[in-house]
């Protein structure tokens, strides 16, 4: 049917070989286009086109212009140069009076400080650690289930624009627009950590995946907070970073122990292989305010029992070793109750003899080491403890407060 149409239109137009037809017209082509802009009145329209052109090309910056993100800057060095060739702009923005001086970045998106983000951000180390990032101006985002997290350690940031907290499990993929990741979310106590053992573990290995393949997909800097117990029940004593421990891996606290060794497996190979740039700390036995009352650690233990006037629980022999092993009962109870009992109960499972690190290379590479002595930050720990336990500030149970500062 098409076909036969087409060619009954064929059939109807011939053609002619008497058609001849008429002579170009050279001036046609300058002179038609005219005579339609002056019928059409356009000519009005292209001279205030082309006044607004020019307005906006005199007035417009040529300075080089820095890209909106600068998330995929390779390192440290080069990212505050970079922030702060945004601000010395001035007028970049669409103020008043700055109407396209060079700006490409409205005003109200100015970055001031890093975009953080800080899974864990809500317990004991992740809240000190976003009170030291608040402070520095970054802005921080809080991620964290609340396991062992509460909202108490970080209420106070409550109201600041720079300050963000999402209830969200690392084992579920989250994508955030960050500069860079502090990875804590995972439940450091034993007590906490041997309650649900493959959950554990799940945080440890998929957490740890995930904040990675974050890390790695939107060019951010990952810090990995491991652990002392990647040394297991060490065999070298002190424990230098180079040791590779002593752990057993079918053990009641491997979910832990070698989850973290995962972890920070992983968070080597997404640096070899995907170019994170990376950071791992393998933190020892830490004491201080916020630290879960009833976590189970001999420190909150021992704090909590003198407060409540309860024996001191010591497991095994008592003989065993930590890096603030001063943490012994005759500390405890000077400072809270000199008169604590004393309560032996058998030890747990795998219980690391005795651990202590080797900070050389720490101090020579990172001029770092401890400043807080045990008799000076105990008591910050005790007045923590005796607020949340007996609610107030009131001396309890005929104990003293120390009062101490860093
Ligand atoms: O009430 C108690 C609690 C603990 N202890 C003993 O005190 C020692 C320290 O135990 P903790 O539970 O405080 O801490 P652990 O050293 O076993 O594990 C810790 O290691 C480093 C961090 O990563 C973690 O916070 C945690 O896993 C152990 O020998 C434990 O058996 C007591 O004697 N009494």
């Amino acid at each position: 049917m098409g076909s036969e149409l087409i060619y009954r239109g064929h059939e109807a137009q011939p053609l002619s070989d008497s058609y001849s037809p008429k002579p170009p017209k050279p001036w046609i082509a300058v002179t038609r286009p005219i005579r339609y802009v002056l019928r059409e009145q356009r000519l009005v329209f292209v001279l205030v086109g082309i006044a607004i052109a020019t307005f906006f090309f005199t007035l417009s910056d040529h300075r080089p212009h820095y890209p909106i993100s600068d998330s995929h800057f390779p390192d440290e060095s080069t990212r505050p140069t970079h922030l702060v060739s945004y601000q010395s702009h001035g007028g970049f923005g669409f103020g008043p009076g700055s109407l396209g001086s060079g700006g490409k970045i409205p005003l109200g998106l100015r970055r001031k400080g890093l975009r953080i983000v800080v899974t864990g951000g809500a317990g004991f180390v992740g809240s000190h650690l976003v009170d030291r990032l608040m402070a520095r101006g970054d802005s921080v985002i809080v991620v964290d289930n609340f396991f062992t997290g509460r909202k108490e350690n970080v209420m106070h940031h409550f109201g600041n624009p720079n300050f963000e907290m999402i209830r969200h499990d690392v084992v579920e993929p989250l994508l955030l627009e960050v500069d860079q990741i502090y990875h804590l979310a995972c439940p450091a106590s034993p007590v906490h950590y041997k309650f649900n053992p493959v959950k554990t573990i799940k945080t440890n290995v998929v957490g740890t995946l995930n904040m990675l393949g974050l890390a790695k997909r939107v060019g951010a800097r990952f810090l990995l907070t491991s652990t002392s117990e990647v040394y297991g029940d060490p065999l070298q004593h002190p424990q230098v970073e180079t040791y590779w421990g002593n752990v057993n891996p079918i053990g009641v606290r491997s979910c832990y122990d070698e989850g973290k060794r995962t972890a920070e497996t992983l968070t080597m190979d997404y640096h070899r292989g995907a170019a994170v740039e990376v950071r791992i700390a393998r933190i020892f036995n830490t004491y201080g305010p916020r630290m879960c009352i009833d976590d189970g650690r001999v420190v909150s233990n021992f704090v909590a029992q003198a407060l409540r006037k309860e024996p001191l629980t010591v497991y095994g022999d008592g003989k065993q070793t930590r890096s603030f092993q001063y943490v012994s009962d005759l500390v405890v109870q000077e400072t809270i109750d000199p008169n604590a009992r004393i309560e032996f109960r058998p030890n747990t499972e795998d219980d690391p003899h005795k651990r202590k690190p080797d900070i050389t290379r720490a101090k020579e590479l990172l001029g770092w080491e401890p400043k807080v002595s045990l008799r000076k930050g105990l008591p910050l720990m005790v007045s923590d403890f005796r607020q949340r336990i007996f609610g107030d500030h009131k001396e309890s149970g005929g104990a003293s407060t120390t009062k101490s500062s860093d």
